[in-house]
């Protein structure tokens, strides 16, 4: 465990576990120099200690790339979400978390979790913490279920259009999720062509577009397991994202883009809405290549705004308009997509170098500020 603190952090690792329920989950808090520990919680069969460490570190970027004044975490529960017992799972993981760090982390959505489940956790929280992203009714902002993680990564994606003056408005997709089905409604919406989507259930291709509103229809009725009712359009799970396409967004799991694949890449533009899709060492090959890359950090930061919008609302007299917050959020990424093209030009390397040298020079300042010794290798 000890391999995955720097110079940056993470601050704080809280692993837990619960003999009843089969629990076991983590709590890290990467770097709080510009606040407290703000990120989503995420429930997958898969979790690991070492990939909610990597996606702490990316909310510590996130929050400074996007000027806002929260810490870098995450947490998150090693369990099936569709579980029967999920909401034991949860409560139990609560529990066991809320007597360490009731000031320290306050709860999110992430893979897995929903406006249900932010409920609950609130709920066993009492007066000992908070979540965000809870129901309208209990006063928060269900930012999953109005997608406003996915719309800003359509927007980036069509700002990164504008700026490089891509020709092709044909974008294959992975996850139709939280993020991935509202990053295909709002493409839809401004005229681009989604040429593929998928599911863990499976992908789905038509090389003449996507009737995207059909699919937001059949996800209503049936959830994702949609995919199912479309045999006729099937294509093999994992090859989403390299159909022939101009635009590549990875909404779903991370690591999906490696050197093994990243060649395989037809499209000239990488937006990335999931966190973590691409590895370093694909960055690179994807650099080489030519491919613009627009990282996880810039692209689908509407989520930690929305959140930051949930976290005001709380204390606040006034709730804001939905249509405010879909505003903020168009308005910071389109503006953070034009600054990384223009630092990645001005400096050569990666786009994911560029980005996080703006952002470490914030979180740098903070440190600083604060008096903590300064990261040398930044
Ligand atoms: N929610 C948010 O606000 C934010 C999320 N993110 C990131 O976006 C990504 C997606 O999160 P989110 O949409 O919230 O998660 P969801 O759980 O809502 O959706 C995940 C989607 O990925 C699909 N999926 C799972 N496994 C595979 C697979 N092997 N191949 C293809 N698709 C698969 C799921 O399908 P199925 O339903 O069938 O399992 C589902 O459609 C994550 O990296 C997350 O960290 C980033 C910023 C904010
Ligand atoms: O901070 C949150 O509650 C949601 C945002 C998030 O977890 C993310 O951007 O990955």
């Amino acid at each position: 465990m000890f391999d995955l603190m720097d110079e940056w952090g993470p601050e704080k690792i809280v692993a837990v576990s619960d003999a009843k329920t089969g629990m076991k989950g983590v709590l890290v808090i990467d770097n709080t120099a510009r606040g407290i520990g703000k990120g989503g919680t995420r429930m997958q069969p898969t979790v690991s200690v070492d990939e909610i460490a990597r996606l702490a570190r990316v909310m510590t970027w996130k929050w400074a790339s996007v000027d806002l004044f929260y810490g870098g975490a995450k947490a998150g529960i090693q369990a099936d979400p569709v579980s029967p017992y999920k909401e034991e799972i949860l409560r139990a993981f609560v529990r066991r978390l809320r007597n360490e760090v009731p000031e320290e982390y306050v709860f999110g959505l992430d893979m897995g979790l929903t406006e249900n489940d932010a409920a609950i956790i609130n709920d066993e929280l009492g007066t000992r913490g908070a979540a965000v992203g809870t129901p309208y009714e209990l006063g928060g902002i269900p930012y999953d279920q109005l997608g406003i993680t996915g719309y800003g990564v359509a927007e980036a994606v069509d700002q990164a259009v504008a700026t490089t003056a891509l020709a092709g408005r044909r974008v294959a997709l992975q996850g139709f999720g939280a993020v991935g089905h509202a990053a295909a409604e709002r493409l839809h919406a401004l005229g681009y062509q989604v040429v593929s989507v998928s599911t863990a259930a499976g992908a789905l291709h038509d090389p003449n577009g996507l009737d995207i509103p059909t699919l937001l229809g059949l996800r209503r009725e049936l959830g994702d397991a949609f995919v199912s009712a479309l045999p006729e359009l099937k294509i093999e799970s994992g090859t989403e994202l390299f159909v022939d396409a101009d635009i590549v967004v990875p909404a779903a799991l991370q690591d999906v883009i490696d050197v093994s694949n990243a060649g395989n890449i037809k499209g000239r533009l990488l937006v990335e809405g999931a966190n973590l899709p691409t590895t370093v060492e694909a960055q690179a090959v994807l650099r080489a290549a030519g491919v613009t890359v627009i990282p996880d950090f810039i692209a689908n930061a509407g989520g930690v705004v929305s959140a930051a919008f949930a976290m005001d609302a709380r204390h606040s007299a006034f709730r804001p308009e939905t249509g405010q917050i879909f505003e903020a959020v168009s308005t910071k990424l389109r503006a953070n997509t034009i600054q990384v093209l223009e630092e990645t030009q001005r400096r050569g390397g990666t786009s994911h170098d560029a980005a996080r040298s703006l952002a470490q020079e914030r979180v740098k300042q903070a440190m600083q500020l604060r008096g903590k010794p300064l990261p040398v290798n930044a």
